[in-house]
């Protein structure tokens, strides 16, 4: 019988945006595979950059989220192989994890036969991650605003105009999520709270519009970016080689430490060539491309 294998490619992600931590973000051209052939036990095949150190056992992200899709059937998951062809660095805010999940429930599903819908794929998604600015995007692309809704998600599309250009500088040293959230405070105060509510309207009108007096503006935040600064080697000279070079401005990308600069297309390869610059000044390697969103999400 002909072996049938599910092949799932999905974007990565930058969450955040500034003030919109944990509730927006966008999916990148940037792009993580994987396969699930059935076989007669659970194996792994990980290849590309930094592929040793993916688990190659049971406690692997995919694999955990393929189990989580059969278990929401009811039925037993089947003995596979994951083919793995990373695209997207880990642990550097480009949303590594939620590539692994929405490749894990998406595989699982096509696998059994579909009988999930997108919906609660998307809802389970965001259970195993914990919060909905990196899967969303990754699932159905674009550039996507999540909010609670009783227990419902409502998620809504946010334009992104085309002369933004989104720059990621992707350093060589990594940053766990969980280590990033540590230091944030778990209250705020109503100032900030207040700040960021008006940022991140001002942020969708500014990235719908491309209007960069507001996006200078707008690419504001109190809630996680100035707890996280500390915990990135080289923010401020890079942020402040972004800006010289013309960026609209500057945010960690998800949790860090990858640094996104907001350009307009025309200073795009000088902004490139400024962050890296300015990162390698400190001894830090980065990896600066200038990127699109990718409107698909997994496939
Ligand atoms: N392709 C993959 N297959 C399996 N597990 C993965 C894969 N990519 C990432 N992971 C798991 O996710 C972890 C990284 O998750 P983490 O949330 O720290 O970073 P991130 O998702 O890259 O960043 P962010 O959430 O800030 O965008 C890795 O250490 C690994 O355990
Ligand atoms: N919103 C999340 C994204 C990283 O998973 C954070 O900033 O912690």
């Amino acid at each position: 019988m002909a072996e049938t294998t599910i092949n799932v490619t999905v974007p990565a992600t930058t969450a955040n945006l500034g003030a919109g931590f944990d509730c927006i973000g966008a999916a990148l051209t940037l792009y993580n595979k994987f396969s699930f052939t059935k076989a007669k036990e659970l194996s792994f095949y990980v290849t590309g950059a930094e592929a040793e150190r993916v688990k190659a056992d049971e406690s692997n992200l995919a694999y955990q989220a393929f189990v989580k899709l059969y278990e929401h059937i009811g039925q037993v998951p089947p003995p596979v192989r994951i083919g793995i062809e990373l695209g997207v660095p880990l642990a550097r805010g480009l949303g590594s994890s939620a590539t692994a999940i929405v490749g894990g429930l998406v595989g699982a599903n096509k696998l059994a036969g579909s009988p999930v819908s997108e919906a609660d794929v998307m809802n389970l998604a965001i259970a195993i991650e914990g919060h909905p600015d990196n899967v969303v995007p990754a699932l159905i692309g674009g550039c996507r605003l999540a909010a609670t809704y009783e227990q419902n998600w409502a998620i809504c599309d946010i334009p992104w105009h085309e002369s933004i250009v989104p720059v990621v500088a992707i350093p060589d040293f990594e940053l766990s999520t969980a280590e990033a959230r540590r230091v944030l405070p778990t209250q705020v105060s109503r100032a900030d709270a207040i700040f960021n509510a008006a940022h991140l309207g001002l942020l969708i009108r500014a990235l719908q519009t491309g209007d960069g007096d507001w996006l200078k503006a707008a690419l504001q935040d109190r809630l996680h970016q100035p707890y996280r600064q500390g915990l990135i080697r080289g923010f401020d000279l890079v942020q402040g080689a972004a800006l010289e070079a013309g960026a609209w401005g500057l945010v960690i990308s998800g949790a860090g430490p990858t640094l996104l600069a907001l350009v307009d297309k025309a200073q795009a390869a000088g902004v490139e060539k400024s962050m890296a610059a300015a990162w390698h000044s400190t001894g830090v390697m980065a990896d600066v491309r200038s990127l699109s969103i990718d409107t698909q999400g997994a496939k």
